[in-house]
């Protein structure tokens, strides 16, 4: 069976986080695992309140996984603060596992600051550098560059940029981009388009965390990266064209339409 590792925070309404990480890793037939970093209470509508986990109790839970069970791929999310970062990179490169999928998570759809603001230069400095392929959505690109970043151009200039800062490749996620949800991939020698269609829906809660945990899954599978990422653009599509109207803001995502479509 292959297996992957979710570093990142819990959402008690489980539409974002370790939970829609571990729902994609199991749709996806992979078998997941977890380091939690923060819990977060949390539903569709907004964040009430964060607690972080202390750095022993991260890095312990990463090393209970490592020493006993092979990692096919780790996928980050939210880190939170600068003593989390320096733990989770410390483990990095000490258990160098093969696929790293960083979803630079910074704040939450309803506007709660994710990741300490302080933390984002530890972020940059000891995280990217890391990384297979980061995942920023535009307004955690424009933090990166330090620009408003509007344009496919524009997204294609950032990610030439965030390149530099040491990752093997950056993904700029175009869900919130005017002329449709685009995503530009950039590996230091050429661009990719990836291209989705638009689903009119307000149920977009862990979109995000659902496309990373599907990257790192098909890594898992021995799929090349350019693969990886069109199979988890196509599996985002599809859980969000399906999306559960759950809670009274923004619904979460549906990982089991296949197996239990609406209305049954
Ligand atoms: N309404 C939509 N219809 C189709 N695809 C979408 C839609 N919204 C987002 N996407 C796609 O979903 C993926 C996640 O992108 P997005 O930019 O929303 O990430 P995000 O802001 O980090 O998500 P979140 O913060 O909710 O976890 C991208 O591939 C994006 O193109
Ligand atoms: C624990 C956790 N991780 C990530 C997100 C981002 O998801 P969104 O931008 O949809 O709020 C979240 N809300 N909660």
């Amino acid at each position: 069976m292959k297996t992957a590792l979710t570093i990142a925070g819990s959402d008690s309404s489980g539409g974002a986080g370790i939970q829609a990480d571990l729902k994609t890793f199991s749709a996806l037939g992979v078998y997941g695992m977890s380091a939690i970093v923060s819990v977060t209470a949390q539903n569709t509508q907004g964040v009430d309140d964060v607690e972080d986990l202390s750095p022993k109790i991260i890095g312990g839970q990463i090393n209970a996984i490592f020493r006993d069970i092979p990692v096919g791929a780790v996928k980050i999310g939210m880190v939170s603060n600068s003593a989390a970062i320096r733990t989770i990179a410390e483990k990095l490169k000490e258990f160098r596992p093969k696929y790293v999928v960083l979803d630079p998570v910074m704040v939450s759809k309803s506007g709660f600051d994710l990741l300490k603001p302080e933390a984002r230069e530890t972020l940059i400095r000891e995280l990217l550098p890391l990384a297979t392929v980061v995942t920023p959505n535009l307004f955690e690109t424009e933090r990166l560059v330090g620009r408003k970043v509007e344009t496919l151009e524009a997204m294609r200039q950032a990610a030439k940029e965030i390149f530099d800062m040491g990752p093997e490749s950056v993904l700029v996620k175009g869900g919130h981009l005017e002329e449709g949800p685009i995503d530009i991939f950039y590996d230091g020698t050429q661009f990719h388009q990836f291209a989705g269609k638009r689903i009119d829906t307000n149920n977009t809660h862990g979109t995000g965390c659902t496309l990373s945990s599907a990257i790192a899954a098909y890594l898992a599978k021995g799929l090349s990266l350019a693969d990886a990422i069109q199979e988890a653009k196509t599996y985002i599509q599809g859980a969000i064209e399906h999306s559960l109207p759950l809670g009274h803001g923004h619904g979460p995502t549906h990982h089991f339409y296949r197996w239990f479509p609406e209305g049954e």
